[in-house]
């Protein structure tokens, strides 16, 4: 009988007009990961940072081994032994990585601090995690990726009982999750307690020991897997609360041979090298590979933003040089930004002033802006994504990190193009409304004969909605995948060049 380390019971949680939580009720057991489920805004982070002091519950009660309580704030959750991985990092650019582990935790030797045990400490923690990472280095020099595993390896070096990952793999790429879901095994065998979010459903079906579901802030489902079997379909149906099966149906490609772009010998620094393909008109193309290998930069490449690309390109057989943003947008390329952190959003602005702003700098009459047509269309958008805000005139950082994503490409969904470049466009975004996302484009594809190209860090993704894909390896396409030969095996065989 597992022993039962952590009870949230009853939990209700407001944010002024809006209901995070009605009653969420949590159980997790020690030695076990217990996956936290449920669509973008249904309180899954809430309840985790209720539970770590982040926030107070309204009402409900917190039973930690045993004693009701209730933490102030998060160090005092530490303290007693429950340590939370945030989707926000929390980091210190300027520090490095060992002196970010250690942060806060420092151990003393006499009056200094002992560095010699910091440092060896990092090392052991992340020799399982990233054993190649310099813990010399700071965080300012690191990938999204590597910044994420820091952020976990600080949380682990507090030695707690219960560890707490929110959305932890959504900066990952596939390699490290898999060295993740290693330590999170030994930890478990330790007898460590865990609480782990995803929306990526085989994440959960590999690592979970059980599941809990929550649906509009109270729990719907508790699924142990000792007992009942895992089914990802049924998963699916409790979070979106459909009973019909989630279409995993393949659309049928629609494209025409005509070619919209056509990129050749597409160099820039070392970090793209010798690109070339067509995309063809109402095709979507993905880009696959291994995170890092060039496909972000070839994204922002083709949508102008380098002035020194070399590139011969031509757009319906025009030539266009696309070294300036303003070039690309006159010819149809649009790019959709992926990271709502780094390139999306004014956080503090609402949801509908995001939503024009890149309207704002399209206007023939700058003096004239149509407020009432540009509300209703920020009203369908919302309607199209589900986004989960009371109004559009909400700030988008009271807003779930979804939903927050959901902004991000939301804003961009109203435009005429030819292109459209896609970065990772559902990072965090749930399972009903990504199916929503990619059912709008495929739509938009089918009836205005657009062209996507589309990087997602999920292959997933590129499987179910690519009808060719490119591999990039070290900056260059290294494979062409189409038609049946877009399986997940080859996707990670090509990335890995061992095919
Ligand atoms: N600080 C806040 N102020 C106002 N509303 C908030 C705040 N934090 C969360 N909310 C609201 O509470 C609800 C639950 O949000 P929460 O972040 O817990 O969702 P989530 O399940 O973690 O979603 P995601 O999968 O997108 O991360 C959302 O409707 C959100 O807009």
């Amino acid at each position: 009988m597992a022993v039962l380390v952590l009870e949230a019971k009853g939990i209700k949680k407001r944010f002024g007009g809006v209901v995070a939580l009605s009653d969420g009720n949590l159980r997790c057991y020690q030695g076990r990961i217990t996956g936290l489920l449920g669509a973008n805004g249904s309180g899954k982070s809430t309840i985790s940072k209720i539970i770590t002091g982040v926030y107070s519950a309204d009402e409900g009660e917190i039973i930690y081994n045993g004693k009701s309580v209730k933490y102030r704030n998060p160090s005092e959750a530490r303290k007693d032994g429950i340590s939370m991985v945030f989707q926000n990092l929390s980091l210190v650019p300027d520090l490095t990585v060992w002196q970010n582990i250690v942060l806060g935790a420092e151990q003393k030797n006499g009056i200094f601090l002992d560095n010699i045990h910091a440092k060896e400490l990092s090392k052991k923690i992340l020799s399982q995690l990233l054993p190649d990472l310099d813990i010399n280095k700071k965080i300012s020099e690191l990938n999204p990726g590597e910044m994420q595993i820091v952020e976990i390896a600080k949380a682990i070096s507090e030695d707690p009982k219960l560890l707490i990952l929110d959305e932890p793999t959504a900066a990952l790429e596939q390699a490290q999750v898999k060295s993740l879901f290693i330590s999170m095994k030994s930890l478990a065998q330790k007898g460590v307690a865990m609480i782990f979010t995803s929306h990526r459903l085989w994440e959960v079906m590999e690592i979970c020991d059980d599941v809990t579901i929550f649906r509009n802030g109270e729990n719907v489902a508790n699924i142990d897997f000792a007992e009942d079997e895992r089914d990802p379909e049924r998963i699916v149906s409790y979070i979106t609360g459909e009973t019909q099966k989630v279409s995993s149906e393949k659309k049928v490609s629609e494209n025409t041979n005509e070619v919209v772009l056509r990129i050749n010998n597409l160099n820039y620094g070392k970090i793209l090298k010798d690109i070339s393909f067509d995309l063809k008109k109402g095709e979507i193309l993905g880009i696959g590979g291994l995170a890092g290998q060039g496909q972000h930069e070839l994204m922002l490449a083709l949508a102008g933003s380098f002035p020194g690309l070399r590139c011969e390109a031509t757009i319906m057989d025009k030539k266009i040089r696309l070294n300036k943003p303003a070039n690309a947008i006159k010819n149809g390329i649009l790019l959709v930004p992926g990271d709502k952190h780094l390139e999306g959003l004014f956080l503090n602005h609402s949801v509908f002033d995001n939503m024009i702003f890149p309207k704002m700098g399209n206007q023939k009459h700058p003096l004239f802006v149509p407020f009432k047509k540009y509300r209703n269309e920020c009203e369908q958008v919302i309607d199209v994504l589900s986004i989960k805000t009371s109004n559009i005139d909400m700030p988008v950082e009271t807003l779930s990190g979804g939903n927050q994503q959901k902004v991000v490409v939301g804003k961009w969904l109203s435009f005429d193009t030819n292109v459209l470049l896609l970065a990772d466009p559902a990072k965090g975004v749930d399972v009903g409304a990504k199916r929503d996302l990619y059912q709008f484009i495929v739509n938009q594809v089918r009836d205005t004969k657009m062209s996507v190209i589309l990087y997602a860090s999920d292959n997933e993704e590129l499987i179910q909605y690519c009808d060719r894909i490119l591999i990039m390896y070290e900056g260059q396409i290294v494979a062409t995948l189409e038609g049946d030969e877009i399986t997940d095996e080859a996707i990670v065989a090509s990335s890995m060049r061992i095919k």
